[in-house]
């Protein structure tokens, strides 16, 4: 983490930030007073009513101060204190809470964006991980901490100079002592540091495992593997444990320990100002002196805190830096209206890619796809057809040759323009825990009904969708694991149906359904997508019976091109 990255993810707080610090300020100015009244009113208490000794601070303001008045300034100063006190929190829960949601925010935001290899290599569980705790643990230490360093440092050298001023002795004393709080700090806070990491790699680890598991959850039942995977939970969740209770346990030992120290520091003070023959000492002067070395002890205790915190935020700022750092897809468009709708010309013009690291998956694809054709891609398993799919909707990019539609580079088409023209029905049905209306509206939310049941009868879902107990309304459980195989498929179907994009990709698109419902599926096609550009990855007899042309891929080269209805005919 750099400084200036810090700064800058401040920035757009100053205002709050700085109003939080002005708060704490004043707090701490109260707090100063605070001491130093209780001392003129204890003198008064014990000379008499309004003897007015002399305060001997060398500042004057006590002199001839009437109890009355001490008492009023005191009750004034405790209510200010209180009520800055509450304040301050208010505003620091606010300002922590609207840096927490803008981090969060702008963190899932540019993650959306990020293009498919940066999800390829990245894991869920950790960007997770970033976008909720680490996030929140981030705005608090900006909001709590960092804003109240700056009353933490003025209370404790206001403590330090007025004690100074009270007594140069105790001041010495003090500067004596200060190595060894210094010390104290800088050791148990760099243990903190690094405790402070392995908490939150150890609850980063158990988040991963837990989201891990859950999308196992059949696996392991069908393995019969519960046991091991809650034993491997159980170990993680120790792990983390015992880190945080040693982390609680420095902590726990840190305040006390400061304040054991200046409690000698106390007692060193009273035996070096009250007494050694001088004249005596004035017991207001004494008792001001003691309760400034307390007021010391708390900032050294929340200054060492300060110190583990911000190596902690530094951990969590650097993580969150690599990740905004990290290119956003190019061609964003925000706001892709008005999109033209496209004839649907397809061409791919020696077209290579390899994935990183591996060998070449596609060595030299040409081939031209006029408006209207329907051309299914088979061969083998791995033979590269999902790949070409994935670069026609510029999920990759290519390594060389081009892609075009309707003669334009997909490159220079706006990645929402060039993606909005294309219907995907993966080969894995991607639902999620919602309606089936609202999973087949996924690409078009405001769709009206007549859309909605056109796509419902095309995908062959119309019986499905009676049979459910709520028909569209059915809730269908997370990744739809309420439906079958072949019924998760319609509803995708349905989805990439909706929108009526020009050009349509079935990549295995229904593999799971059964002979009748697919030969039904091709007959409403020939009718319903009439003028559509479709390109279909198929192994199955009845859908290669639909296309115009086939295309058999083998090694990321064409091996063959089939003509089964020729162009026009
Ligand atoms: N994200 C990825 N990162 C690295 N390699 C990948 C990735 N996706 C696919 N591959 C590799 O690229 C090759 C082509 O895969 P692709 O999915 O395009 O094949 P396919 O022809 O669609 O196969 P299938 O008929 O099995 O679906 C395979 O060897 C695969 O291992």
């Amino acid at each position: 983490m750099t400084p200036a990255y810090l700064l800058r993810q401040a920035a757009p707080y100053r205002r709050p930030l700085l109003t939080i610090a002005a708060v704490s300020l004043l707090t701490s100015a109260v707090t100063l007073a605070i001491p130093w009244l209780a001392g003129q009113l204890l003198g008064r208490v014990v000379e008499g009513s309004g003897t007015a000794a002399a305060a001997g601070m060398g500042m004057g303001m006590g002199m001839g101060m009437g109890m009355g008045m001490i008492l009023v300034l005191l009750a004034a100063a405790l209510v200010a204190g209180t009520g800055l006190t509450i304040a301050g929190a208010i505003l620091s829960a606010a300002t922590g809470g609207r840096i927490l949601a803008d981090l969060r925010i702008a963190a899932h935001r540019h993650i959306l964006r990020l293009p498919v290899p940066f999800h390829d290599n990245s894991n869920a569980g950790e960007l997770l991980s970033l976008t909720t705790f680490e996030v929140a643990s981030l705005s608090n230490f900006l909001a709590n901490t960092l804003a109240r360093l700056p009353a933490m440092l003025v209370t404790a050298a206001g403590a330090a100079v007025l004690m100074f001023r009270l007594d140069p002795a105790t001041g010495l004393v003090l500067l004596l002592l200060l190595p060894l709080f210094y010390l104290a700090v800088k050791l148990v806070g760099r243990r903190l540091r690094q405790l402070g990491y392995e908490a939150r790699d150890a609850e980063t680890a158990l988040i991963v495992l837990a989201e891990q598991q859950l999308e196992m959850m059949m696996a392991t039942k069908s393995f019969a593997q519960e046991q091991a995977q809650s034993a491997a939970f159980t170990r993680l969740a120790e792990a983390s444990r015992k880190i945080q209770l040693e982390q609680e346990r420095l902590k726990a030992m840190l305040g006390p320990i400061v304040a054991l120290l200046a409690g000698f520091a106390a007692i060193l003070v009273l035996l070096l100002a009250g007494g050694a023959g001088e004249e005596a000492r004035d017991p207001a002067e004494l008792f001001s002196l003691l309760l400034y070395a307390a007021l010391l002890t708390r900032p050294m205790g929340s200054l060492a805190d300060l110190y583990g915190y911000t190596q902690w935020a530094g951990g969590t700022l650097a993580r969150l830096e690599a990740v905004m750092a990290e290119a956003e897809e190019r061609g964003y468009d925000d706001n892709p209206t008005g999109v033209r709708r496209a004839q649907g010309a397809l061409a791919f013009e020696d077209v290579r890619f390899a994935y990183p690291g591996r060998d070449m998956t596609l060595d030299g694809i040409s081939l031209a796809v006029a408006p209207g054709e329907i051309v299914a891609l088979t061969g083998d398993n791995g033979a590269g057809k999902s790949t070409l799919i994935s670069l026609l909707l510029r999920f990759y990019e290519a390594d060389s040759g081009r892609i075009t539609l309707d003669g334009q580079d997909i490159s220079a088409i706006p990645l929402q323009h060039l993606r909005r023209q294309i219907g995907l029905v993966p080969q894995r049905p991607l639902l999620f825990a919602g309606t089936v209306r609202e999973n087949i509206a996924y690409g078009l939310p405001d769709a009206s009904e007549a859309q909605l049941a056109a796509a419902v009868d095309l995908a062959q879902a119309r019986a499905l969708v009676e049979m459910l107990p709520q028909g569209l309304e059915t809730r269908i459980g997370d990744h739809g694991v309420r439906l079958s195989g072949g019924q998760r498929q319609r509803i995708a179907l349905a989805r990439a149906l909706l929108a009526d994009p020009p050009v349509l990709v079935f990549d295995e698109a229904t593999s799971m359904f059964d002979l009748d419902a697919e030969a039904a599926f091709v007959a409403a096609c020939k009718q319903g997508l009439k003028g559509r550009t479709v390109l279909i990855v198929t192994h199955r007899p009845a859908s290669l019976a639909l296309a115009d042309r086939i295309v058999d891929l083998h090694e990321g080269r064409i091996r063959a091109v089939t003509e089964r209805h020729p162009k026009g005919a």
